[in-house]
């Protein structure tokens, strides 16, 4: 058994539950008609009414008696001190010192952070306040108007849900934006309105290698630079980060002038009052966010001082456990009566369930008692019209924390009183329910009466505060925080690392992985492997109807020409329509392009993309091909077609078109042999047909020569032999078999799959795509 269940208080309350649990609320109340006033607690603004809970003194007597036993203080002292309290990652755990006054002295490792903490508020700052005042310019000379936020988790729930809470107090000048998905959507969707030279990104990540934020940052800058024409002096005016990592930092490019920096003693989820704060502090002003960090402080002070009894983040958090652990309670329901809270249940999600959803003790000793509660929550009004049926009528014990606010920041008519009205009316219902005699009294029927009984005692918190302002926000979030922290004392765990996320990120590493390799093997149990195999097949048939889209709809229209030792097709990207004529040893470029042209006349293009039978040198013709006729060197096709054109060689082109992510080898065989070879979407020249092998050449064994001479059969096993050297050689992801005389293998060998010669077009047109 656990050391925690061995202690005399936690017994005390195993054994005091039963009696407790009897009792209605209904029946305490009626007992204690001072009960209203004697449980409630005031602090830093905020009024703790924790009078319907299902408590009596000496429940609290004994929790508070379990904090004692659980040396909460001496914990509490040790993180304030600047201890290294969060013991798996060897660091000190102090939000505290973000929002400390100047005069205060902190030291981490015998060095006092605070000043080093106002340094990076004063730069903070005088940042926010040159943004705000349309100093701040982009490459164009344009004021900023956009601030899109770019992070995740702590990096980001902390500023959206400020900048949501408080934006009654925001310059709405400016356009806020959160981006954290690394899903596309939300970066499309965030910026799709927004005029990139006044627009500012603020890449917030502490590590600054978080795969979601990272992806999303380069994104943000390939967007931005889209519009500078590439101009990459341009990512210093645009773009800012907050950061503990600095090399990172750089590498991204963002000089250390733009960094914003904190320390590896702010933890991501206790980070939106550090320089993670930097998109709160531009949309409410320098002023603000100081009182919002005041507000942190006060309680900070709160919890450091009260005595217990009077201790609101104490109380808080040994109600939590109290209905976690001996009413087996398995989530909390935060209900804000307050529109602008609406990401305030989303922020606490991280900030509880990332803390304290842990299973082993500080000492790694599995614990024998549920910790860290599940926490969700929405805004009342709409919560009611939705999922508290469940909470009055259901079979579940659900605490609900009620939070409101005397004033509203947008009064009008009867609105705040009837929103009011329902967040008492709320409490009252779940904690005194109505029973079937007052049903029946009601006039209902007996067999209606029993689906309208409210059964009651089910507990609440209400959190009162006059308005919501900067510093209400602040105390409300350290309250949290410090109730948190009480928890983890208790439970004897660590709240503040989060090991549980790695796994995850790791898997997700090795897939993305094996789903860009779409030829690697897959090792894992076959569920994984079997959804894995769905998405790879899912994805090639979208990247092949995205590339027919996108090429479509590329600003670019572009014809596509495939030389071939018969035949030149050609055909226009967004028409399906081919055209073809004869080729053979006669054909010059301009014989080409004067019998192509009668096929091709109605056709509008502005690029032109050659896919050439013969070898290139830089982007250019080296040789007249074997099969066609001469004059190809040094040909101005540019000229001829009035455009720009690209001339690539005809196996690379039909490879691009095949290609869908990873190491690919592409092997024609047609006339001769054509090879490319593609990886991470770059070509990579190479002539491997002429390389040695047996009496010749790769070429002229599996060419078409090597077809005519040594018979099908033959030829086949050639083809085989020669695909496994070169796997072997070059190890590829897949092999993609092309050109004419695919059709004359029956079978292919393992890991190889047959290209479509239409692919030859898709190449060409996708030559062009990225510029688009
Ligand atoms: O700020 P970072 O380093 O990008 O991390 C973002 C988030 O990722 C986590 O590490 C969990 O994945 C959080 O704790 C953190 O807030």
């Amino acid at each position: 058994m656990s050391a925690l269940r061995e202690k005399k208080s936690w017994r005390a309350l195993e054994q005091y539950q039963p009696e407790i649990a009897r009792q209605h609320l209904r029946d305490l109340f009626a007992a204690d008609p001072k009960r209203a006033d004697r449980y409630r607690a005031d602090a830093a603004g905020w009024k703790f009414d924790y009078s319907r809970h299902r408590i009596d003194d000496r429940t609290l007597q004994h929790l508070f008696a379990l904090a004692r036993e659980c040396g909460l203080e001496a914990r509490r002292d040790a993180m304030f001190a600047g201890e290294k309290v969060n013991t798996t990652e060897q660091r000190a755990a102090l939000h505290i010192a973000l929002r400390a006054p100047a005069r205060k002295v902190i030291k981490v490792d015998g060095v006092n952070v605070v000043p080093e903490v106002r340094t990076v508020l004063k730069r903070m700052a005088e940042f926010a306040d040159a943004v705000r005042e349309g100093r701040w310019l982009g490459f164009n000379g344009r004021p900023i108007r956009n601030i899109v936020n770019i992070g995740i988790g702590g990096s980001d729930l902390g500023p959206v849900m400020a900048y949501e809470a408080l934006r009654h107090y925001s310059d709405r000048k400016l356009q806020m934006r959160f981006v954290s998905n690394v899903d596309y959507t939300d970066f499309a969707e965030a910026v799709r309105d927004l005029r990139p030279e006044e627009t500012l990104f603020i890449v917030a990540s502490k590590t600054f290698t978080t795969l979601e934020t990272m992806t999303n940052a380069h994104s943000a800058r390939d967007w931005l630079l889209a519009a500078t024409g590439g101009d990459k002096a341009a990512v210093a005016k645009h773009f800012v980060a907050l950061s503990t990592n600095e090399k990172a930092v750089e590498e991204f490019g963002i000089s250390t002038q733009q960094m914003y920096g904190f320390w590896d003693w702010v933890g991501g989820r206790y980070s939106m009052d550090s320089a993670i704060g930097l998109s709160t502090m531009i949309a409410l002003s320098p002023d603000a966010f100081h009182e919002m960090l005041a507000g942190f402080h006060a309680m900070d002070e709160h919890f450091r001082t009260a005595p217990l009894e009077r201790n609101l983040p104490v109380i808080m958090g040994l109600l939590g456990v109290w209905y976690t652990d001996f009413f087996n309670a398995e989530t909390v329901a935060v209900l804000p009566y307050e529109q602008y809270l609406k990401r305030f249940p989303a922020y606490l999600q991280q900030l509880t369930m990332e803390s304290n959803g842990k299973h082993v003790t500080v000492d790694g000793a599995p614990v024998d008692y549920p910790t860290g509660p599940i926490y969700w929550g929405e805004p009342g009004t709409n919560g009611q019209h939705s999922f508290y049926q469940l909470i009055h009528q259901g079979t579940r014990l659900i605490p609900c924390d009620f939070l409101g606010f005397a004033q509203s920041l947008n009064p009008s008519g009867r609105h705040h009183d009837l929103l009011i009205a329902n967040v008492i009316a709320q409490a009252e219902a779940l904690a005194f329910g109505k029973t079937l005699q007052q049903v029946k009294a009601e006039g209902v029927n007996d067999e209606l009466a029993p689906h309208r009984v409210f059964e009651g005692n089910r507990p609440s918190s209400l959190l009162l505060a006059d308005r919501l302002t900067p510093a209400a926000l602040g105390s409300l979030i350290a309250l949290y925080e410090h109730s948190v922290f009480t928890q983890a004392t208790i439970w004897n765990i660590n709240p503040f690392d989060q090991w549980g996320v790695e796994l995850g990120k790791q898997l997700a590493l090795r897939v993305v992985d094996e789903i860009e390799s779409p030829r690697k093997p897959l090792n894992h149990d076959s569920a994984t492997n079997a959804t894995i195999a769905w998405y790879r097949k899912a994805r090639r048939k979208t990247s092949t109807e995205e590339r027919a889209s996108a090429t479509a709809n590329a600003a670019h229209r572009v014809l596509a020409i495939d030389i071939g030792g018969s035949h030149v097709k050609a055909m226009l990207s967004g028409n399906p329509r081919e055209v073809a004529i004869k080729s053979g040893r006669t054909l010059t470029p301009e014989l080409m392009i004067k019998q192509l042209r009668p096929a091709i006349r109605a056709w509008k293009y502005d690029a032109v993309s050659i896919g050439y039978p013969g070898p290139l040198l830089h982007e250019r013709i080296a040789r007249d091909p074997y099969n066609l006729g001469k004059g190809w060197v040094g040909f101005d096709f540019a000229k001829a077609f009035g455009c720009p054109v690209k001339i690539i060689n005809d196996a690379a082109m039909q490879a691009l078109g095949s290609y869908e992510g990873g190491r690919m080898l592409f092997l024609g065989l047609g006339t001769g042999l054509g090879t490319a070879f593609i990886v991470d979407g770059l070509i990579e020249p190479m002539e491997l047909a002429h390389l040695p092998y047996k009496k010749g050449t790769f070429e002229d064994y599996v060419g078409a020569r090597g077809l005519k001479k040594l018979g099908k059969k033959k030829w086949h096993a050639h083809v085989f032999d020669v695909v496994e050297q070169l796997r072997a050689a070059l190890e590829p992801d897949y092999v993609v078999l092309g050109g004419g005389n695919v059709r004359e293998l029956t079978e292919l060998p393992e890991g190889a799959r047959r290209g479509d010669n239409h692919n030859a077009f898709v190449g060409g047109f996708r030559l062009w795509e990225n510029e688009a």
